[in-house]
């Protein structure tokens, strides 16, 4: 316990909260869950977050009230719940992994302030192949952005019933990051699906399509479409731990950096944590 990170997840009793818990307790080197916390109407209020996981208990129950000794803060939640886990750790000095998705352009820039006085991880998906498939997509997009006859870049993503937000927050990254390698004047647009007489595709546009089916853990395809022939770039999740794992990887980062010591306040996202911020794009 000594050496390791003490780690409160916020969100705790959620589908990603639950995965978050049992990864870390795996991983009792590194990690202590010292914090597990939800919604005070959570119906698992009061239950030990390992049980709550599927696991061993890990002594350490659902609550809606944080922990006093915490190293450092994870969180998947929702829009909602964010603010007041910012508010949190801004107040008492921790460092934080936001994995949450949907938020606000005034949150967005909530984040952007506290990451001047804390280190805060910020990221739509934690998840390494999601990751490294934006530099591919980064890449063919430059690589194609001049073919004759033009490229139509569409993405889709297919999601659980249950998510709340549409598009996912990965699809919009993939867009944004997309975006500036088109480099496109005029400025790129972002259309979210297509209904009624749309007229033809125009060059400069991305196009979004959110499928919700059963129970995907999340899967994102890329459509580059040429005159004659097409590139799909397609990564799916098979289950949760693929972004439960990289919220852990963020976690270590931010508390022992590459060389054991602690990254200073700023905002950072999951290329920063890859080594892949200043990958070829
Ligand atoms: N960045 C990434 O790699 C990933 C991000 N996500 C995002 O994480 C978020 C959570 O996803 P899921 O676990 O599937 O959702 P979920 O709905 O299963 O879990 C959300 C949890 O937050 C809790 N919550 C609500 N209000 C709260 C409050 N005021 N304080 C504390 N907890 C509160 C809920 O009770 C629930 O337990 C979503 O925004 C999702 O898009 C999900 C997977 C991967
Ligand atoms: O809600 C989810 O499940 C997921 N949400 C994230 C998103 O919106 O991009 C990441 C992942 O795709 C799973």
């Amino acid at each position: 316990m000594s050496n390791t990170i003490k780690l409160a997840v916020h969100g705790a009793a959620g589908r990603m909260g639950q995965r978050v818990v049992a990864l870390a307790a795996e991983d009792g080197e590194n990690f202590t869950v010292v914090g597990a916390i939800d919604h005070a109407h959570h119906p698992k209020v009061g239950q030990d977050a390992g049980t709550v996981a599927g696991i061993a208990p890990v002594d350490a129950s659902i609550s809606p009230d944080w922990p006093s000794d915490v190293d450092i803060v994870i969180d998947f939640s929702l829009p909602e719940a964010i603010d007041g886990c910012v508010a949190h750790c801004v107040a008492h000095a921790s460092p934080l992994v936001v994995a949450t998705t949907g938020l606000s352009e005034s949150q967005k820039q909530s984040l952007a302030n506290a990451a001047q006085s804390i280190p805060i991880v910020w990221a739509p998906s934690m998840s390494l192949a999601v990751n490294l498939s934006m530099r591919m997509a980064q890449q063919i997009t430059s690589a194609l952005r001049d073919v004759a006859g033009g490229v139509d870049i569409e993405i889709l993503e297919r999601h659980h019933r249950f998510k709340a937000d549409a598009p996912s927050g990965t699809a919009l990254k993939f867009g944004e990051l997309i975006g500036e390698a088109m480099d496109e004047a005029p400025p790129v647009m972002h259309v979210h699906g297509r209904e009624g007489h749309t007229g033809q595709r125009t060059r400069n546009e991305i196009g979004y399509h959110a499928i919700r089916v059963g129970d995907n853990p999340g899967e994102h395809t890329i459509v580059f479409g040429m005159l004659g022939e097409r590139i799909e770039l397609n990564v799916a999740a098979s289950n949760r731990d693929c972004y439960a794992a990289g919220a852990l990887a963020a976690a270590k980062w931010l508390m022992r950096g590459q060389d054991g010591k602690p990254m200073p306040a700023g905002l950072y996202n999951m290329f920063d944590v890859l080594g892949m911020a200043d990958a070829a794009k």
